[in-house]
């Protein structure tokens, strides 16, 4: 891969020349006339920056420590379905990747790659399991299981999707399944001998939150919360971290910009917990504006896709390493010696 792609909207460009055009389409679309999934990038528009100067502030470190995950910097992988529609080696390139930019990758309870082989495929990767809860609480204790044993060190449940969102394109697209020998390997059932759907139920509710509590001693990241009522009423529930997020625009359309809803999250959370977000991040400087109105760290979706089929690992590693350096470069612009500096002065609405 040796093109000359200097922006994310490059890798997409790649990607999508390189894609079947359905899977170029499911990746890229959103729920119903895709207002939230326009939002989200637009909402970063809308925000300025104000940069300090003169303060010597000397080359800026950008790790971060989440959950007791070190990242070497502030943007993780979402989870994101079906890596082996991009690449042959799927979520093992992914992971190889984020291992290499010392990163945490999410792994998708929707991979086309079981845990335990991501696992192997990348060493001293850094990986954090996200759980849609089934309501066959058994096998959902099975799921947990087998991602411990992986050795994940989170959970990250996933609230916003008590029903598939509607995505227009993939009904036109005829796109409902993955092709023949993809399957979803974090599914499978030892005891039936076979992979299970994904079933995203209505019925689920904070109790299952407090039952995963007692399941597992992983720390629980609830992702997908746009209330602030529920940030509240998270914190009841003991979990250990909130992530901001729409789904990419996937499953409700017309939910506010991810980065509009965090002022209102950090505040009803009032520094208890970490605040992650994700949405339209495509730019470093949308990591630090989402930082500087609270976010302890941000999540790359689609940009990450775009890497991985546009050069695979080799891609998803530029695609972090482009992020990396443009967070960097945007802190230096702003006068500040590390991300910890970053408040909500530094943004004015525009
Ligand atoms: C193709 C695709 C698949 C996704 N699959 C999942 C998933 O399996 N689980 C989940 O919690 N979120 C999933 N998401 C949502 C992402 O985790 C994330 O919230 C979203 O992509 C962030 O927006 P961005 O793409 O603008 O960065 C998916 C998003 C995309 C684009
Ligand atoms: O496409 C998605 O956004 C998504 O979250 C998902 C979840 C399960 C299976 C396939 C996709």
């Amino acid at each position: 891969m040796t093109a000359v792609l200097p922006a994310i909207r490059d890798f997409e460009a790649a990607a999508r020349a390189r894609l079947d055009p359905a899977h170029y389409d499911y990746f890229a679309c959103g729920a119903g006339d895709e207002v939230t999934v326009k939002a989200n990038e637009a909402a970063f528009a809308r925000l300025a920056l104000l940069p300090r100067v003169l303060r010597g502030a000397g080359s800026p470190r950008i790790g971060v420590t989440l959950l007791g995950s070190r990242a070497a910097m502030p943007v993780l992988v979402a989870p994101t379905a079906f890596h082996r529609l991009a690449d042959p080696e799927g979520e093992k390139a992914t992971a190889r990747a984020a291992a290499a930019a010392e990163t945490v990758m999410i792994v998708s309870m929707a991979a086309t790659v079981a845990v335990e082989d991501v696992v192997a495929a990348a060493p001293g990767a850094t990986l954090w399991f996200q759980l849609y809860v089934q309501p066959d609480m058994a096998f959902t204790e099975a799921i947990v299981r087998r991602a411990e044993a992986a050795g994940c060190a989170a959970l990250v449940v996933t609230v916003d999707s008590p029903a598939r969102g509607r995505r227009d394109q993939d009904v036109r697209n005829g796109f409902d399944d993955l092709p023949e020998g993809m399957r979803c390997e974090n599914l499978r059932d030892d005891d039936r001998g076979t992979v299970r759907p994904i079933v995203m139920s209505p019925v689920i509710s904070w109790e299952h939150v407090d039952l995963l509590r007692r399941m597992t001693r992983l720390p629980i990241v609830l992702k997908g919360v746009t209330h602030p009522a529920d940030a509240r009423l998270a914190l009841d529930h003991g979990v250990s971290a909130l992530y901001v997020s729409n789904h990419g625009g996937r499953q409700l359309d017309g939910v506010p910009a991810s980065v509009d809803l965090l002022p209102e999250i950090v505040a009803a959370v009032g520094g208890a917990v970490p605040v992650l977000m994700d949405g339209g991040i495509r730019r470093g400087t949308d990591v630090v504006k989402a930082m500087a109105l609270g976010a302890s760290a941000v999540a790359v979706g689609r940009p990450v896709i775009w890497g991985l089929a546009a050069g695979g690992e080799c891609g998803v590693a530029r695609v972090l390493g482009l992020l990396r350096d443009e967070v960097e470069h945007a802190l230096t612009l702003c006068g500040l010696a590390s991300t910890h500096d970053l408040e909500p002065g530094l943004v004015r609405r525009c």
